[in-house]
């Protein structure tokens, strides 16, 4: 009889504590559960759109802090990036000079072709994607350059590397003398095929002064449209929490500093051919390329 008074009366101080320890469960519960939810909604790609396709972008502009990349390579004051960020404009090149680069690139690439979606042609090198490897354009057809490419072609390309070279220092507020232009320079011609070999695996995420070294400022000149030639294939900076998509237009220029401030990726083409062309500039004069030439 007393034994049950005890226990009855235990039953009752241990009750609170019971509820709150319910209470904190659940609240671990929800909140997991919604830690998960919006983990997989920015999985599902809920995103914030930069640069839409239908618009047409004077001067847009977002700095963001630097990374620390810069600090393991030779600075050079007034170029090697201080202030970092990105840019996006529709007022450099016009959309009849991008459709003229990309009559350039299409005359190009079906030289060659890569058995999986991606084919290149690094301008610089002149090595072209042919089925699951690589061959030399400017030495497999030597003099016969002369009959697919023009002078015009290649001062069209120095005109348009040259203005978003301006561009590019005016936004970061370096001089433009301060700037090399880099190798790998190169159009690319993404399809939906899949891929056949890892150097048609361009969607992964990357940095791009990881993956080319040289590199400083890098720079995109889309020659095909969004939704109108190709779906897929939008560009996304990868931002922790959220992702920040440029949808492709032709004439459209993306630029931005090439440290892990600007990890990114591009979605898989779904339909489509999707083509673009990457200039991208270096600080240090050593790594500087000249612009591609009639060889
Ligand atoms: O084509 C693009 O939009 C970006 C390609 C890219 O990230 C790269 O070549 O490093
Ligand atoms: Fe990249």
């Amino acid at each position: 009889m007393h034994v049950g008074v005890a226990k009855k009366s235990r039953a009752r101080q241990d009750w609170p504590w019971r509820w709150l320890k319910a209470a904190f469960l659940v609240s671990l519960v929800v909140a997991g559960g919604f830690l998960s939810w919006s983990c997989l909604r920015n999985e599902d790609g809920v995103t914030e759109v930069l640069a839409r396709r239908g618009d047409s972008l004077r001067d847009t502009f977002i700095e963001v802090p630097c990374s620390e990349d810069y600090d393991s390579h030779k600075r050079f004051e007034g170029c090697t990036p201080r202030k970092c960020g990105r840019g996006v404009t529709d007022a450099v090149i016009t959309r009849e000079e991008a459709e003229r680069i990309r009559r350039i690139a299409e005359r190009g690439l079906s030289l060659g072709g890569s058995d999986g979606g991606a084919s290149i042609l690094d301008l610089h090198s002149g090595a072209l994607s042919l089925g699951k490897h690589f061959v030399n354009l400017y030495r497999y057809f030597g003099d016969k350059i002369q009959d697919i490419f023009t002078e015009e072609d290649f001062a069209l390309y120095r005109d348009v590397r040259q203005r978003i070279q301006q561009r590019i220092a005016q936004a970061f507020g370096i001089s433009a003398a301060s700037l090399y232009l880099t190798k790998p320079t190169f159009f690319s011609r993404i399809n939906s095929t899949g891929a056949k070999t890892t150097h048609d695996e361009y969607w992964h995420p990357h940095v791009d002064k990881v993956t080319y070294g040289s590199f400083d400022y890098t720079s995109l000149l889309y020659l095909s449209d969004y939704t109108e030639d190709f779906g897929g294939g939008r560009f996304v900076f990868m931002d922790a929490g959220s992702n920040k998509t440029i949808e492709p237009r032709a004439g459209r220029v993306s630029f931005f500093t090439s440290g892990s401030e600007n990890l990114h990726r591009v979605e898989k083409v779904q339909w489509g051919t999707r083509y673009a062309v990457t200039i991208s500039f270096t600080c240090n004069p050593d790594h500087g390329i000249g612009d591609p030439v009639l060889k």
